[in-house]
């Protein structure tokens, strides 16, 4: 693992979810939730590399569409594309520098633009999306027009033109370099198109079957093989709702504590991850910071943290 610095770019932005709060993540994460001292303890060195939120899109938000041609079913969709632009541009910046970009979100559109900001240094970047959902929908099969619910699909090329073309890149990456792990809440279009696309999507019920360490021993196995850096998409709405509560679309039968940090340890001594983020955390809905305190906690696994 690349963990030369750890380079931190905060996406206090939740327009993109159905709920807001996620905006909060962030900075709850780093300062309650301890995610600072974490990594000092862990003797891992990092900097804030950039922010990028609401106030910082500001004005740049709308002047990129004419609000007549905005195409129905795609919630904010103008400040989703001002954020997505801003992000991938910090995220390549921290690629470029040798940096492992961490990215705090925020809700899971965030992806868009740090996948976005990846692709430009990765031609065969594997993605493992860890997820109670798998984020596929389009503006044409969403429940909900909210992009959360969009951010791999568009990742995949599949969606909106703007954001799938998003810098120049797409698709961003290849349905063979994906692994979604945790899943149990498809939509009908969604698990057509991961069938038809052939993606590996690891749902509860295998890893039920399969348990967790040998989910992960395929996936890092293949990943090892195929691709030249590997983004982890860690929505914490993949652990169960007992163990992270405070998220805004929870359900039910997830990842447990441990199942989720043995994945992040197995991970972190494959040595393969090359950037991360975090989303979803939402501490408005949080019982405390018990929500927060888990996330910091799987951070510091996948960067190091051991038990012995
Ligand atoms: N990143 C998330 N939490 N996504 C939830 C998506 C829920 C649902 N499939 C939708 O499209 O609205
Ligand atoms: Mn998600
Ligand atoms: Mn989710």
């Amino acid at each position: 693992m690349t963990l030369s610095r750890v380079a931190i770019i905060k996406v206090p932005f939740d327009l993109g979810a159905g709920t807001r709060g996620a905006s909060l993540g962030p900075d709850c994460l780093l300062q309650e939730a301890g995610l600072t001292d974490k990594l000092n303890s862990l003797f891992v060195p990092y900097e804030i590399a950039g922010e990028v939120g609401v106030p910082a899109i500001a004005g740049t938000a709308t002047e990129a569409f004419d609000p007549a041609q905005l195409p129905p079913n795609l919630k904010h969709i103008a400040e989703v594309y001002a954020m997505s632009d801003s992000l991938a541009e910090h995220v390549s910046a921290a690629a470029a520098s040798g940096a492992f970009p961490l990215v705090l979100g925020g809700d899971h559109s965030i992806a868009i633009g740090t996948i976005a900001g990846l692709a430009e240094h990765y031609a065969n970047m594997g993605v493992i999306w860890f997820d109670a959902h798998s984020d596929m929908n389009t503006e044409h099969t969403s429940p909900s027009g909210n992009i959360h619910g969009m951010s791999l699909g568009i990742s995949l090329g599949r969606g909106y033109e703007p954001l799938t073309k998003l810098r120049g890149i797409c698709p961003k990456i290849k349905p063979e370099h994906v692994a979604i792990i945790g899943a149990r809440s498809l939509d009908p279009d969604e698990k057509q198109f991961i069938r038809s696309l052939g993606v590996a999507c690891y749902t509860m019920h295998d890893i039920d079957r399969m348990g967790i360490a040998k989910v992960m021993d395929e996936v890092i196995r293949r990943m090892q093989r195929e691709t030249d850096g590997v983004h982890i998409s860690f929505d914490i709405d993949s652990v169960d709702p007992r163990e992270a509560p405070g998220t805004g679309t929870p359900v039910k039968g997830g990842l447990s504590y441990r199942e989720a940090h043995l994945a992040m340890e197995l991970l972190y001594q494959s040595g393969i991850a090359t950037s991360a983020e975090l989303v979803e955390v939402n501490p408005s809905l949080d019982q405390g910071l018990k929500t927060a305190t888990l996330a910091v906690e799987l951070i510091g696994s996948l960067l190091g943290d051991q038990i012995l």
